[in-house]
């Protein structure tokens, strides 16, 4: 699985793609390299789910060229899915709708995503933040090089969201997979994210998360607001789900809660204002040492 960093998994050069007489997108330019995150960001209609289904060869491009690496595997998981939820369908069955694997492989994906114990359940059942893993298991049972994701965390609320982040870029660390990501969410990028490009029909801007919000022709197409609202999210793993529910935590950690100064404690010391063994990477103008984030912005995010 792993390749050369100097072999791009996906290398798209002026790309653009033209229905009905009009260019959906123009002149875009995206490389993927293997294991990188990269996000694609952008209003409604900007052209995101059309330079993702580009890159992967879904659809051709009308002009400009798109290079991918020899038997690149993509694992993909559209916006809109072509499963009826609500006809009688148990997950693992899901599963092996579109990619053939065995029970033993089938249960494995449902545990690396942390629902080993719904592959009985019926898919209507799933809440949001389950379904969307169940999706993330079946793209991972193609073992790919490149796990395309589609707006993967519709439906779920926010600490789900924040989890369902985690677990994408755990799953790049473990499986050593690329990660193109869809996103219309201005509020949270995961903090993993190695770029994000910006598309408005065109790429307006790209850089690390924090860069991109900084920059003038991301301000100048979300506005002020919008960029001040872009919260870049850092996982501590500062403590151990044992068995029982109970939870172990090893040592006091650093966190900032937001007001730009990072202070030690513990969940369960008391009241905690972010999610769940998340915290928020806040202003980083007040924080030292950490020159990438240097103008990232955030502000309390709107979903509380
Ligand atoms: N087959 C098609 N024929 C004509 N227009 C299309 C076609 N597919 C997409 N479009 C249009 O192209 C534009 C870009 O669509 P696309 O789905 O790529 O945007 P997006 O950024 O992913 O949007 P969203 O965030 O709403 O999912 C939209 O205006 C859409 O209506």
């Amino acid at each position: 699985m792993s390749r050369p960093r100097a072999q791009p998994l996906i290398d798209m050069r002026g790309v653009g793609v033209s229905r009905s007489g009009r260019w959906l997108v123009q002149g875009v330019d995206l490389v993927i390299r293997p294991g990188e995150i990269v996000t694609l960001i952008g209003p409604n209609g900007s052209g995101k789910t059309t330079t993702a289904k580009t890159a992967v060869g879904i659809l051709k491009p009308d002009s400009g060229r798109v290079d991918r690496a020899r038997d690149l595997v993509v694992g993909y998981v559209p916006q809109k899915l072509a499963i009826d939820r609500s006809l009688p369908m148990r997950v693992a069955r899901m599963m092996t709708l579109t990619t053939k694997a065995g029970a033993g492989a089938v249960e494995a994906a449902l545990d690396r995503v942390g629902i080993a114990h719904l592959a009985r359940a019926q898919v209507h059942d799933l809440s949001g933040g389950e379904f969307q893993r169940a999706l993330l298991a079946r793209a991972m049972l193609r073992r790919p090089d490149l796990l395309v994701l589609d707006e993967p965390v519709q439906g779920v609320d926010f600490s789900g969201e924040i989890a369902l982040y985690e677990l994408i870029s755990e799953l790049r660390d473990s499986e050593g997979c690329a990660v193109l990501l869809i996103s219309h969410d201005l509020h949270v990028v995961m903090a993993k994210t190695d770029r994000v490009i910006c598309l408005n029909g065109h790429v307006c801007c790209e850089g690390s998360p924090s860069s991109v919000a900084a920059s003038p022709a991301y301000r100048q197409l979300f506005g002020d607001r919008a960029a001040e609202a872009l919260a870049v999210y850092r996982h501590h793993h500062d403590h151990t789900h044992l068995p029982g529910g109970e939870i172990s935590y090893p040592a006091r950690h650093d966190h900032d809660d937001g007001d730009g100064y990072a202070h030690g404690h513990r969940h369960g010391d008391g009241p905690c204002s972010h999610a769940h063994g998340t915290t928020r990477e806040a202003d980083a103008a007040g924080r030292p040492g950490d020159a990438d984030e240097a103008d990232a912005r955030a502000v309390e995010d709107h979903h509380a």
